[in-house]
This record gives structure tokens, C-alpha cells and sequence, in this order.
């Protein structure tokens, strides 16, 4: 069976992605019997089916005149069966077709095996595309403000954010991942103000980021009590916006330290940045020039010597882009940080990871680069996320990033230990604990869509049943020991000598197909921004491996053979599995 026998559609992949050649089947066989439906409107229409159908074709999509029934009827009439497609019925307006189970397991696991062990590109990469090829995209998340809360909507935007460079990754895309820390403003005034009276050198050098939040948060405090503070913060940070050295010595080391912190913290979630830029990189002079282009154009307007540029027209509202004290904005900073990329990165497109609550923001400064006719204003997106309620540690209010992962860790590790047989085979617990505890938030998060709000809940997400993340890494691990529980069968021999006609049951049907449909789910994720979509994959694909177990042994089953094909079917589950993992930014257990 060879893909070189099908007709060629553009945009469709067999090579790679192992239903379209079946897909492509299907619109060979209908664009046989109705030369008015082309090859690629019959492929379009070929959706995978419910229950028990390969694929279905509604044919009132051709719009052929009349009723499709008789249509459906014509397709079925003169279908002649090929190595892909064994049957079509039509049922009313509806054709449905069945794959040739053999062809389908040796097509996708053969697939699945190349892109695996002889990938291209030395790294397994089934599930991949190139429609982004040639193609930069520059992806700005996390951007977390220093001496502040990294609060659960930084962490939804570094969780969201990895994916979204793993799946333009994934597509071809280069990707260009961008930190743009709270670096800059008013409160930096406040923290020198706060440090000569709070500050220790030795803290600082010890934890940068809790130390500086300390300091904001007592210096605060007495900021409420005594204006002087407030007066001495902004005299200290107007110094600073003038570019007064002496001013910014302090804060450089503060920026370097906490930056040192986080690198570290992103690294436990599996997480790096090519570019830690921020609000401070962003040049006085792009900012000027944005503001006078604007002027120019007629845009600006006075009100109460703040500068504004109306936006009611798009609803909008009226957009701030200057103080009256003449200090810079988080708007405009917004404005002349993107012109400053475009001019470096030359981007096809530029991608936000920001959350909801800031939707207004977003849309201002996309607005207001698009009245500035830059013709790359049109490439930028922003990609929202809706809140979560109740992010703390069982002592209280999470403040900083290590207190939640370090929570997870904990909470998980206890729970490990509840065990007392398995938790003493595990190597590593601690790292082990860490690993599913990142794994539970992190599936948790990219669960529902990504709009949706949701509830923080420890017991919930770090639970083994349901569908939970220790629950999917479970499954990883069961697949990965399956080689070493089963030593005779190994190594397994090249795909060229399984005996692919021995998955002959239902249970090994499902699993293959879904796999198949693997490619289709990372380019959707892709399209539409959303990493819900792989993870229901992944929990369909541990839920239907879980109940494959006792159909499909493989340990014990008499004929050699058919144990070697499943045990093949399963290590090609687990590199899907773990593919997806990944692409989630989760590391794969092998063992828990
Ligand atoms: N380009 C941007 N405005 N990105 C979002 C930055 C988020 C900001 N640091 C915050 O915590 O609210």
C-alpha cells in the first residue's frame, strides 16, 4: 500500500499526517462518480464520523440541485473498493465510509514510528506541519511586575503562552519568545525609597523576588501614612525617567537579580525565554515619535493637560498616552515596544499572551498602531484568558511562583507517600512529586477553553481519577514500562515485520485512530490559539489505553506474533502521548 497512488491535494499532507490519505480516498471516490464535486470540496467535506463511522460526507454541501439523496446513492452505486477504503453506505443525505483496518493500523503506526525514530528532524515530531514555514511569529507572555504578586493570571499566561511556542513550533513557525517584564514606573521610585530603610544586600543576593516584594509591600505601608514617601517615590523615579545614572544604578541590579530568580522558577515549569525584555527597554524615543505622528495627524487631544486620542468611534473609549506630569504610560510604552519589535524582528505576526481583564488595553493600542497606518498592525493578536478564583497554598494567599509550585510538590508528594509500597521504588520522589504536581496545574489550566474562568482546586486537579494531570501521566507510565515488563519481546523488529493484520480488535481499531487524528489536533490548536484541544486528545487517548488493558495483554499472550504487534501498537500510544505531553510543556513520566 502506497500513498503515491492517490491523487495530489494541495494543503493535504499523507505523508505526514496518515487520514489524509484516506480522506483523500474517499474525495478520489466521490470525484469519481460526481466529476461536478472537485477533489478538494469532497476532501473538505470528509469529516470523521461519530460512533462507529470512519468518515461521513453530508452531500447537500456540494449543492448539486435536488435532493442529496440520490446523490449519496450515485457515490455508493459506483464506489469500488481500494488498498484505504473498504466500503461506503449511504444512509439519506449522508455517505459513510470505512477505512481497511489493516491499512489503517500499518499506515498510522508506520507513520507514527518514522516521524519517531527516524524523524527529520532528529527530535520525534509526528503531529507536526509545516504550513508555517518561512514564517516568524514573536510571542510575548508570562510578563509577570517585578516586586509584585506573580498572580495566577501571569501563571495562566506562561502556561498558555509555552504551549502557543511549542505548537507555532510544531507548525513550522520560527518563534521568537518574548518576557516583557514590569520593569518600569512609579513603584520602582517607591522600592529605592523603601530599600535604604528595608533593604539588606544579603536578602537581596539570597531571593531577589521576595526580598524586593517585601520592601514594596512595608514601604507601602508607610507610603499610606506619611505623603512624604509618596513625594520622595516619584522625585526618585522622575530621576529615574530622565535617565539619571545614579538613579538607575540600584534598580539595574534589582532587574538583573530578580530576572537571575525567575529564569530559575521557569525552568522547574519547563519554560525559557529567548528575550527577557520589559517596560524599561522600551526607548523614550520610539514613544516620542508614536506621540508625535499622532499629533500630526490630528489625533491628540488636551484634557486636563493629559494627552488623549479619542477612540468612542471604535468603542473604544478615550486612550491616555500622556501624563500630565509628562511621565511615560503603560499604553504608550505598549505603542513604541511594538514598533521597536517590528523594526527588529520583522514579524509575520505577533501574538500577546495576555489576560481578559486587559482586553481594553490590548485593543487601544492595536488601534491606535493601526491609525498610525503601520500596514504590521494587522498581524498582532491578543490572546485572552478568563480568571481563576482561589489560588492559595493551604497557609494562605500565593504570592510568588515558587509557592505554588512548591505547593503542588507538596500536596503530591504526601499523596505519593500514602502508598508506601510504590513510593519507596521511586527514585527520585521529590523531583517525581514536583513533576505531576506541575502536571496537575498545568492540565488543569488548559482543560476547558481557554476564556472560560475557573475554580483553583489542589484535591481536584492533583486526584489519579478523573481527568486530571497525574491521571494522564499515569497512563504515560504504564506505557513506557511495558518494554521493560516485557523483555522477550524486545527490541521490537522494524514496522516492515509487524504483523499489522494481527490488531484485529475493536479496542486497537479506536486507539489507531485516534492517534491518526493526531496532525489534525495540533493544527487546530494552532489555528484557534487553544490548547484545550490536546488535552482532551490526551485524556481520550489515557481513557481508551486504560480500558485496553485487559483485551489487548500483552504479557501472557500465547502467539508471539500478535503480543509483538500490540506491544508495537502501545510504545507508538506512548509516543503520541508523550508528543502531546510535550507540546502541553509537560515533561513525560516514565516512571511515579
Ligand atoms: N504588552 C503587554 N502589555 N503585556 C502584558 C503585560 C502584563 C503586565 N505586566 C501585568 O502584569 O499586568
Amino acid at each position: 500500500m502506497s500513498t503515491s497512488t492517490l491523487p495530489s491535494i494541495p494543503g493535504t499532507d499523507p505523508e505526514r499526517s496518515p487520514l489524509d490519505a484516506f480522506k483523500i480516498a474517499v474525495a478520489a471516490s466521490i470525484n469519481k462518480a460526481l466529476p461536478e464535486v472537485s477533489l478538494e470540496a469532497a476532501y473538505k467535506a470528509a469529516d470523521i464520523g461519530r460512533k462507529g463511522v470512519d468518515f461521513s460526507v453530508a452531500v447537500a454541501r456540494f449543492k448539486l440541485g435536488g435532493k442529496p439523496d440520490p446523490w449519496a446513492k450515485k457515490v455508493e452505486e459506483s464506489f469500488v473498493a481500494d488498498d484505504f477504503i473498504e466500503s461506503v453506505k449511504a444512509e439519506g443525505a449522508f455517505l459513510s465510509f470505512t477505512a481497511r483496518t489493516t491499512s489503517l493500523t500499518r499506515n498510522v503506526l508506520t507513520t507514527i514510528d518514522h516521524f519517531t525514530n527516524q524523524s527529520p528532524t532528529g527530535q520525534p515530531s509526528y503531529g507536526t506541519n509545516e504550513s508555517g514555514k518561512g514564517k516568524n511569529v514573536v510571542i510575548e507572555y508570562s510578563s509577570p511586575n517585578i516586586a509584585k504578586q506573580f498572580h495566577v493570571g501571569h501563571l495562566r499566561s506562561t502556561i498558555i503562552g509555552a504551549f502557543l511556542c511549542n505548537v507555532y513550533k510544531a507548525c513550522g513557525w520560527e518563534v521568537t519568545s518574548l518576557n516583557y517584564l514590569g520593569d518600569w514606573g512609579r513603584q520602582f521610585g517607591l522600592i529605592a525609597v523603601g530599600f535604604e530603610k528595608y533593604g539588606s544586600e544579603e536578602e537581596l543576593e539570597k531571593n531577589a523576588i521576595r526580598h524586593l516584594y517585601d520592601v514594596y509591600v512595608k514601604i507601602n505601608k508607610d507610603a499610606e501614612e506619611d505623603e512624604s514617601v509618596n513625594d520622595a517615590a516619584r522625585a526618585y523615579f522622575k530621576r529615574m525617567e530622565d535617565g539619571d545614572e545614579s538613579a538607575l544604578t540600584h534598580w539595574r541590579k534589582w532587574r538583573e537579580l530578580s530576572i537571575e530568580r525567575y529564569k530559575t522558577e521557569y525552568e522547574r515549569l519547563n519554560v525559557a525565554f529567548d528575550i527577557y525584555s520589559g517596560e524599561s527597554q522600551v526607548g523614550k524615543e520610539s514613544q516620542d515619535s508614536c506621540l508625535k505622528q499622532l499629533e500630526d495627524m490630528g489625533l491628540v487631544s488636551d484634557s486636563d493637560g493629559a494627552k488623549i486620542v479619542d477612540l468612542e468611534k471604535y468603542k473604544l473609549g478615550k486612550a491616555v498616552v500622556r501624563k500630565k506630569d509628562g511621565t511615560s504610560i503603560y499604553l504608550t510604552r505598549d505603542i513604541g515596544g511594538a514598533v521597536e519589535r517590528y523594526e527588529k524582528y520583522k514579524f509575520d505576526k505577533m501574538i500577546y499572551v495576555v489576560a481578559s481583564q486587559q482586553d481594553l488595553h490590548l485593543a487601544q493600542f492595536f488601534k491606535v498602531l493601526e491609525l498610525l497606518e503601520y500596514p504590521w498592525a494587522k498581524s498582532l493578536e491578543h490572546v485572552n484568558f478568563g480568571m481563576v478564583q482561589g489560588m492559595s497554598t493551604r497557609k494562605g494567599t500565593a504570592v510568588f511562583l515558587e509557592q505554588i509550585i512548591e505547593e503542588a510538590a507538596k500536596v503530591m508528594h504526601e499523596q505519593m507517600q500514602s502508598n508506601e509500597e510504590k513510593y519507596k521504588q521511586i527514585e527520585n520522589p521529590h523531583e517525581t512529586a514536583q513533576e505531576i504536581g506541575i502536571t496537575a496545574i498545568k492540565i488543569q489550566d488548559m482543560s476547558a477553553k481557554r476564556i472560560n474562568n475557573y475554580t483553583f482546586n489542589w484535591s481536584r486537579m492533583l486526584s489519579f481519577e478523573g481527568d486530571t494531570g497525574p491521571y494522564i501521566q499515569y497512563a504515560h507510565v504504564r506505557l513506557a514500562s511495558m518494554e521493560r515488563k516485557n523483555p522477550n519481546l524486545v527490541p521490537l523488529p522494524p514496522a516492515t515485520e509487524i504483523r499489522f493484520e494481527l490488531l484485529s480488535e475493536a479496542k486497537a481499531r479506536d486507539i489507531v485512530f485516534l492517534l491518526a487524528t493526531y496532525p489534525d489536533v495540533v493544527k487546530t490548536a494552532q489555528e484557534r490559539h487553544e490548547p484545550s484541544g490536546v488535552v482532551t486528545f490526551s485524556m481520550k487517548l489515557a481513557h481508551l489505553i486504560a480500558s485496553a488493558w485487559e483485551t489487548l495483554i500483552v504479557k501472557g499472550e500465547p502467539d508471539e506474533q500478535k503480543a509483538r504487534a500490540r506491544l508495537f501498537l502501545f510504545i507508538r500510544a506512548r509516543d503520541v502521548l508523550g508528543a502531546a505531553l510535550r507540546l502541553l510543556s509537560i515533561t513525560p513520566l516514565d516512571r511515579m
